[in-house]
């Protein structure tokens, strides 16, 4: 039996970076669930005319998703994702993506299947357990896990991160365009509250040492065994 640690979310409260860190000091595998739905937005732009306007065609989305070949690492020290032959890694993080891809995770038939995947890596993961992260994990994709966490900041604490990341950019369009894409996402999924036996982490005033230790804490609150017992024997 695989152990799922559910970490959802908003953008820039280091879901990432905090869930790839735990999972490094865990023993533990990382899926970053987000990157599908950026990899899906990849595909689109790529097989349409590369504008985010090809992420509002919802037939056009439906229609790349079934032909979507996608693979991930669950590794925390060698992260990589795949479309086909292409690595997307880098490339899923570029603006163009981003602005495009709250089009694709609106889509039902979309979560769906991406949510099919995700419960398949980790059953298949090989490791004693997996820190699963996103937007719905602790309410849709794994609301059984043993330990669910909701991680959250100040809105302005995580453009300023975001920003901080994309030091190209203008500051105030990066804070921008993640509370657009923050207030699109929300119309889906319920990330800003947590749902019942969730618990808040909110990292406003911790660094980001403080923000994985408050991780582990919880973790080894809630369930002892995960750590002590990694094998689960
Ligand atoms: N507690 C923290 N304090 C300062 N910076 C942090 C903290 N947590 C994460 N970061 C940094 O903020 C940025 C956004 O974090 P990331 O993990 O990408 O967030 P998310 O996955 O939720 O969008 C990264 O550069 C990360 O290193
Ligand atoms: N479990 C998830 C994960 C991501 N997503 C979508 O995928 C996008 C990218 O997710 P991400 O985790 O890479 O985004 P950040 O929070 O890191 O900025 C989000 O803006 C959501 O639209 C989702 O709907 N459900």
């Amino acid at each position: 039996m695989t152990v799922t640690i559910a970490i959802d979310g908003p953008a820039g409260s280091g879901k990432s970076s905090v869930s790839k860190q735990a999972a490094r000091a865990l023993g533990y595998g990382y899926l970053d669930t987000g990157a599908a739905y950026r990899a899906l937005a990849w595909h689109v732009l790529a097989r349409g005319t590369g504008s985010a306007q090809d992420t509002a065609d919802e037939t056009a989305v439906v229609a790349a998703a079934s032909d979507f070949p996608y693979a991930i690492s669950l590794d925390p020290d060698d992260y990589w994702v795949r479309v086909g032959d292409a690595d997307v890694t880098a490339a899923i993080r570029e603006p163009r993506v981003t602005d495009a891809v709250s089009g694709v995770a609106r889509v039902p038939a979309v979560r769906e299947q991406v949510n099919a995947l995700f419960r398949r890596l980790v059953r298949e993961s090989g490791r004693p357990g997996v820190v699963v992260e996103g937007r719905d994990i602790t309410t849709v994709v794994a609301p059984d896990a043993p330990v669910r966490i909701l991680l959250t900041a100040a809105p302005e604490v995580r453009a300023a991160r975001r920003s901080a990341e994309l030091s190209a950019h203008d500051a105030d369009a990066v804070a921008a365009a993640l509370h657009r894409r923050d207030a699109a996402d929300s119309t889906v999924v319920d990330f800003l509250t947590a749902a019942d036996g969730v618990t808040v982490v909110d990292s406003t005033e911790l660094d980001f040492t403080q923000t994985v230790e408050a991780v582990l804490d919880v973790i080894s609150a809630v369930a002892p065994t995960a750590q002590e017992n990694p094998d689960g024997r």
